[in-house]
């Protein structure tokens, strides 16, 4: 396969727009990956509309978020395409990687491993910033300078890592019940010492609440939105999205966390809370009050 082709797996008609899945042959992975994308109906040749990236959690894959959020109808509503990536690559041949749901396939961390044997493959956070969108904004009526980033637990911990990584990329950004500072809990420091290495030093230019504590000025000044539940299992011992909030404070970067009593960590709580998050980039891609 060409790497820059894509190959069109299926489409189906969906709220006046188009749902595609697609594959192709990743130079960044070595492999080839399937994504995802939403088309809404405002997008045709010569009207570029914003797009939204998706990142989702552990054990996720291309599919997870096209199907159980809901997204696509208020993504039609407000001329947003919307792109899904999968979780990691598959069919690396790693020894063990498939052995763990929170490490290896499905648990790429949306970063570059730099540990053997892991960094010829899992290569996540170029995959998607230096070939993923540039390719979807050349083939697709996709508009480059307008796009957003969002993302689920590891997904969330994706988006907000690689939006402070990549602020010329991306314009807005939120979050749902995001890992806030892997290097501090369980999921981060098994992921960071298996793709980074042992040494904590390396950990913190991928530690959304690190990177957010060493900025002197506001990355995001239309403000970040992060939904968490109360009721999410893995509140307290994995996600920290206090740290997070002490981290904006500390910088002033304007930030609505929102706690919600009775939601847990999985796609019923998202998929309710989904329409704020697609009006909260809207609001900033496409001047929407
Ligand atoms: N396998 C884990 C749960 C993994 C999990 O909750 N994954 C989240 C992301 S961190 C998810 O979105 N899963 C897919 C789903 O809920 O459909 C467990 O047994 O506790």
């Amino acid at each position: 396969m060409n790497p820059t082709q894509l190959e069109l797996l299926s489409e189906q008609a969906c709220f006046g727009g188009v749902q595609r899945y697609y594959q192709h042959a990743s130079t960044e992975i070595g492999l080839p990956m399937k994504f995802s994308v939403y088309l809404p109906p405002q997008a045709q040749p010569g009207a570029r509309v914003p797009a939204l990236l998706y990142l989702a959690g552990l054990t996720c894959n291309e599919e997870t978020f096209m199907t159980k959020a809901g997204a696509q109808r208020w993504a039609a509503e407000l001329g947003l395409a919307l792109i899904a990536p999968d979780t990691s690559p598959r069919g690396a041949a790693v020894p063990g990687e498939t052995e763990n749901w929170d490490f290896g396939v499905g648990a790429g961390f949306y970063l570059d491993a730099s540990q053997a044997p892991w960094a010829t493959h899992y290569r996540m956070e170029s995959y998607l910033t230096a070939e993923l969108l540039p390719l979807l904004t050349r083939s697709l009526p996709l508009d480059a300078g307008r796009i957003g980033l969002f993302g689920h637990s590891m997904g969330g911990h994706g988006a907000l890592t690689l939006a402070l990584r990549h602020g010329d990329l991306f314009k807005s950004v939120s979050a749902f019940a995001p890992i806030c500072a892997p290097s501090q809990c369980p999921w981060g420091q098994k992921a960071f010492t298996g793709y980074l290495g042992a040494d904590p030093s390396t950990w913190q230019a991928h530690d959304a609440t690190a990177l957010m504590g060493g900025r002197s000025g506001t990355p995001y000044p239309g403000g970040i939105l992060i939904d968490q539940g109360l009721a999410d299992k893995f509140l307290a011992g994995q996600l920290h999205p206090h740290l997070f909030e002490a981290a904006c404070a500390a910088v002033r970067q304007p930030l609505t966390l929102r706690r919600h009593a009775g939601y847990d960590h999985g796609y019923y709580f998202i998929a309710t809370f989904m329409e704020d998050h697609l009006k909260h980039h809207a609001r900033q891609l496409l001047a929407w009050a």
